[in-house]
């Protein structure tokens, strides 16, 4: 692939959802029945989509308030309900994005170690990672609760590279959305992004990163070893 920007990372880390999973199905599912269970009207998975980025909290509010209207009460309620859903159908419908396995091996075979950052709870990650029987290549998780700040604060993945022995400016960061650039750049790490994903109805192509990926095995066109 020419013209690629190369990068000879000591570590990568992924982003979860829209970039290593495609989990829009059960996101949207436990919402649907949160919904349900609160008397609310239902949303389009479409809609939905445009929710995922910022954590289960935001998700929730943004079902609850847009174009609707909830109290602070009742949203944190439906919180407690959301998750109660997700627990049940989290990986029911997940899947592997074409590629990533490849991609997965391929690293691992290199000795470079990875990391998940994601602001899903880590309740919700720990297990879907398992689940979809991916959970092994990560040295490290970062999770939305982990901290007292998600992504696009850059303190997540600090700490993915802290636990992983590398500096960020030697990490790449795979993500899908403006959230994962931000946090990366705010690290001082390169950041690469996945068009495939969910950006929260922002069109990815206009996010400012290091380069776009339409395919998750463009990943290895970027990584070469280091001279
Ligand atoms: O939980 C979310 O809203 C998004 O999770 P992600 O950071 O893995 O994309
Ligand atoms: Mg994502």
């Amino acid at each position: 692939m020419s013209g690629a920007a190369r990068f000879s990372p000591r570590a990568v880390l992924f982003d979860l959802d829209g970039t290593l999973l495609d989990t829009i199905g059960d996101l949207a599912d436990a919402a649907n029945l949160m919904l349900a269970e609160l008397g609310r009207p239902q949303r389009s998975q479409d809609e939905i989509h445009r929710f995922v980025g910022k954590g289960i909290p935001n998700l929730v509010r943004r079902c609850m308030t847009e174009g609707r209207t909830a109290s602070e009460t009742e949203i944190d309620a439906a919180v407690d309900v959301f998750r109660r859903h997700y627990a049940v159908v989290n990986g029911r419908r997940a899947s592997i994005y074409p590629g990533i396995e490849e991609v997965l091996r391929a690293l691992d075979a290199r000795a470079i170690p990875l990391a998940v950052v994601t602001n899903k709870a880590e309740a919700f990650t720990l297990p879907l990672l398992e689940r979809m029987g991916i959970a092994g290549y990560f040295g490290t998780v970062v999770s939305g609760d982990t901290l007292p700040v998600k992504k696009p604060d850059p303190a997540m993945v600090r700490l993915a590279c802290e636990r992983l022995g590398v500096v960020p400016a030697e990490a790449l960061m795979v993500g899908d959305s403006a959230n994962d650039a931000l946090s990366a750049q705010g690290a001082g790490m390169p950041v690469l992004l996945v068009s495939y994903g969910y950006s929260e109805g922002v069109p990815v192509d206009t996010i400012e990163c290091d380069g776009l990926l339409s395919d998750a095995l463009q990943l290895l066109d970027h990584i070469v070893p280091a001279q």
